[in-house]
């Protein structure tokens, strides 16, 4: 949290509008352009992040820059002027073509790398038989349904050191909103849900 705000401050110290020196306040809450006038105040990007279930699987998916063997939920930026919802339905369409149905709020969690974002967790269902995936191989390396016994597995045995170096199947660790996100839906897959 503090060196998310020492990057926020390093990032931001030039008026976008005067190109005048800003300047920070005594409580490092925000930045001032004496010349402008305009004052900055730090900011998070909200991101969404969806763990899909078709009701007895869940669906996991990997980037080429993720590190070797791991698979997450699916994440992505809000667009400007998108509610949560509208979000999650667009993300999910657009990395595996999917519809979503139905949404629960989860949880949410400041994420510091690479810069401070606001995780947003929920979980969604889609509609059993409508559960095949276009993987967008733009944006995803692969993704996958996995069985509750798979991931409940991989989450009892969750060690990236070995699993990457035998390349099976892990989860991101538990400091991930991610990881807590999983683990909910193998403890106690979601019943009560909100229209998307
Ligand atoms: N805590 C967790 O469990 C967890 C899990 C997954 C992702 N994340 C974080 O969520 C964020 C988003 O995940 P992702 O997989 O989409 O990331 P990503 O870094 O792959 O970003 C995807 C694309 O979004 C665009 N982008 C970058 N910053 C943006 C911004 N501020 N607003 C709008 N678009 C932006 C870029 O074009 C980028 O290529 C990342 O910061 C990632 O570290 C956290």
């Amino acid at each position: 949290m503090a060196q998310a705000l020492l990057r926020w401050h390093d990032a931001h110290q030039f008026c976008s509008r005067s190109g005048q020196p800003t300047k920070k306040n005594m409580a490092g809450s925000k930045r001032v352009c004496p010349s402008s006038k305009i004052i900055y105040y730090p900011q998070m990007a909200p991101v969404v992040i969806t763990l899909v279930s078709d009701g007895t699987r869940c669906l996991l998916a990997r980037q080429s820059s993720f590190p070797k063997g791991m698979y997450s939920a699916l994440a992505g930026f809000c667009d400007i002027g998108e509610s949560l919802e509208e979000a999650v339905r667009r993300e999910v369409a657009e990395e595996v073509g999917l519809e979503v149905e139905r949404l629960q709020y989860s949880a949410s969690q400041h994420w510091p790398f690479p810069n401070s974002s606001l995780m947003i967790a929920c979980h969604a269902t889609v509609q059993p038989g409508q559960t095949e995936i276009q993987v967008n191989l733009k944006e995803l390396e692969a993704a996958g349904w996995f069985s509750h016994d798979e991931v409940a597995t991989a989450l009892r045995k969750n060690n990236p050191y070995t699993q990457q170096q035998y390349g099976t199947f892990w989860l991101p660790p538990k400091l991930a909103i991610a990881h807590q996100l999983i683990k909910e839906w193998v403890e106690k897959p979601p019943c009560s849900t909100l229209p998307a």
